[in-house]
């Protein structure tokens, strides 16, 4: 995908299995708009194949947008009427609905059901934008930063019914900042930075592992000292706080051997402890440390 002679995205191939949800991460840029979009409908790519629901994007466009909902990134919602009227007429564009009224009620949108979309609230407009999006009985629907200027209650909300989504067979591809949406949600991780995907998998396979922390101690320091004695080992620092991890999920006694190379060599942390590998750490390794 190309915007004039920029290639903003570039050999991006996934795929994504029926009924499961899969969020893409990536840093500001990294073109994950561009990629659903394109999935969407709202992009042409220079080149390249995309198929939705075993139908060829272009040739099934009709089919596949009875088929598909879409909460876009910036809402894309008519300003002017009210949030029922919006969604009720979205509604008629598909041939299985849900109840208008369930869905708003669902999203805590009742009292403001006759409020103009202009008037909504940033988190109140998100909310419509995911009822526009599952008014269809999607069998697929793509969700670009559903969570962004959610409160926490929403966000409980939206991500209970994502689950459900998934849960009655629909397929969800979204797209966050957030690593703990992604964390407790996506069974299937998508990491794109510079246009590319440089991580593609099962979040229990990318997240498997366990490393060891030491904090409160200069990392770079620590790396220099330690590296030595943990041949096979991977440092990644942060400041006061250096990650070792191995291949292999990190032991007890891996950790008994650094506490002794600190002891050698006199150095005071505050911790020094095992964790689970987030996919927090994940991201930093892919996408930040270089
Ligand atoms: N209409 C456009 N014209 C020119 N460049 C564009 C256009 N839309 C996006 N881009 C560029 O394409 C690249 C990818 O943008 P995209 O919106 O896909 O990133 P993203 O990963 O979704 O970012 P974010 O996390 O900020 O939403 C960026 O460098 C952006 O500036």
């Amino acid at each position: 995908m190309s915007y004039g002679d920029k290639t903003v995205v570039d050999d991006v191939s996934f795929s994504v299995a029926r009924g499961t949800i899969a969020a893409i991460l990536g840093p500001n840029g990294a073109g994950k708009t561009t990629t659903i979009e394109s999935c969407e409908g709202l992009r042409t790519p220079v080149s390249g194949t995309i198929s939705l629901l075993g139908l060829d994007r272009v040739a099934g466009d009709a089919e596949i947008r009875r088929r598909v909902g879409v909460m876009l990134q910036d809402g894309g919602l008519p300003q002017a009427p009210t949030a029922a009227a919006v969604l009720s007429h979205i509604s008629k564009l598909h041939r299985n609905t849900r109840d208008v009224r369930e869905l708003l009620d669902l999203l805590e949108l009742t009292d403001h059901s006759k409020t103009k979309v202009r008037h909504l609230s940033g988190g109140q407009r998100q909310r419509l934008s995911l009822a526009c999006a599952l008014v269809g009985n999607p069998d697929l629907v793509f969700l670009d930063e559903p969570s962004a200027g959610m409160d926490p209650a929403s966000r409980r909300t939206l991500h209970g019914m994502i689950r459900n989504l998934a849960a009655s067979g629909t397929t969800v591809v979204l797209t966050t900042h957030l690593m703990d949406e992604a964390e407790t949600l996506a069974d299937q991780v998508i990491v794109m930075r510079d246009g590319t995907i440089i991580a593609d998998g099962p979040a229990s396979e990318l997240l498997g592992g366990r490393s060891m922390w030491i904090e409160g101690a200069h990392a770079e320091t620590l790396r220099q000292i330690l590296s030595p004695d943990l041949p096979g080992y991977e440092f990644l620092g942060r400041g006061d706080q250096l990650e070792i991890f191995g291949k292999n999920p990190a032991t007890p006694g891996d950790l008994a051997k650094v506490a002794a190379a600190l002891d050698r060599h006199a150095i005071n942390t505050v911790s020094v402890s095992l964790r689970p590998r987030s996919l927090e750490d994940l991201y930093f390794d892919l996408v930040e440390v270089q």
